[in-house]
């Protein structure tokens, strides 16, 4: 059995997408950790899943799997090359195209210039909703990671996320903190952990361990849950240029209850097919 995959990334966040709506294959869990490595197979941080919507008023599903395997609830950089993958590929004929996820319904824009607009919908920020374990919502927690204590935000943009302010990202140690945060007890779901560097109440810079991966050259949805974190706790305004090792996203929030919008640039690399 062939099945035909495009290999694309978002500012380095790198991703196999597939079309289900033309080609029908079965992916289990193993099948997808062996197509993630990258000496044994394609290579990816996250493979993308091209369905049609269970929902009449989307015009796609799109399902999101880690590179162990486990099936996550959204993807921002992979929305952007979601976005160009459906219209490169004809499945869509328009530039503002609705989406069905699990983490909730998203809109994508493209832009003349090729960059994507994606409305990432309404942060959630009640714990029981992240889930993160606590008393109360809060702009800040504190918690104790390797026998140290830190402050954390937890914010859940359909998928849960730790949000951590540092000094300087590149003095910080991700993999360590990353690792043991990733797992920390108060997440009964695991989160992706976020680094954040305040430069101004307009610039960050961050680094994100991702849940099921590692860290990342970057990470669409953590750069939402920083920017949200980071307004929740005055430290920025409305619009934001968020700083990656893969380059620089852009984030508007104008606050609880509004959507945050993310807007950046999504490559094809090659188009490819692989015996399953
Ligand atoms: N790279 C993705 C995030 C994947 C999140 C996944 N690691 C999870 O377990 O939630 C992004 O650009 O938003």
């Amino acid at each position: 059995m062939l099945l035909h995959f495009t290999k694309m990334h978002g500012l380095g966040n790198d991703f196999m997408v597939v079309d289900m709506v033309t080609q029908s294959v079965r992916l289990p869990p193993d099948k997808i950790r062996r197509l993630a490595d990258r000496r044994f197979g394609v290579g990816f941080d996250q493979l993308l899943i091209v369905e049609p919507p269970t929902d009449p008023d989307m015009d796609f599903r799109y399902r999101i799997f880690n590179a162990d395997g486990s099936e996550v609830e959204q993807c921002g950089n992979g929305a952007r090359c979601f976005a160009k993958f459906v219209r490169d590929k004809r499945l869509i004929g328009r530039d503002t195209i609705q989406v069905q996820t699990a983490g909730g319904n998203i809109e994508l824009i493209i832009h003349a210039n090729g960059e994507v607009s994606v409305n990432m919908g309404v942060p959630r920020l009640q714990p029981e909703d992240i889930p993160f374990r606590a008393q109360e919502q809060r702009a800040t927690y504190d918690l104790r990671i390797d026998g140290e204590e830190f402050e954390i935000s937890a914010v859940s943009m359909g998928n849960p996320h730790a949000v951590i302010q540092v000094d300087d990202v590149n003095r910080t140690p991700v993999a360590r903190l990353g690792s043991v945060m990733e797992k920390h007890g108060r997440f009964p779901k695991r989160c992706n952990v976020g680094f954040m560097q305040v430069l101004d109440q307009a610039e960050i810079n961050l680094r994100v361990f991702e849940r099921g991966v590692g860290e990342t050259l970057a990470c669409g949805t953590g750069a939402c849950a920083a920017v949200v974190a980071g307004r929740l706790q005055g430290l920025l305004g409305d619009e934001v240029r968020v700083n990656l090792p893969g380059g620089t996203l852009n984030i508007h929030w104008s606050g609880e209850g509004h959507s945050v919008i993310m807007t950046g640039t999504a490559t094809r690399v090659f188009e490819g097919q692989t015996r399953l």
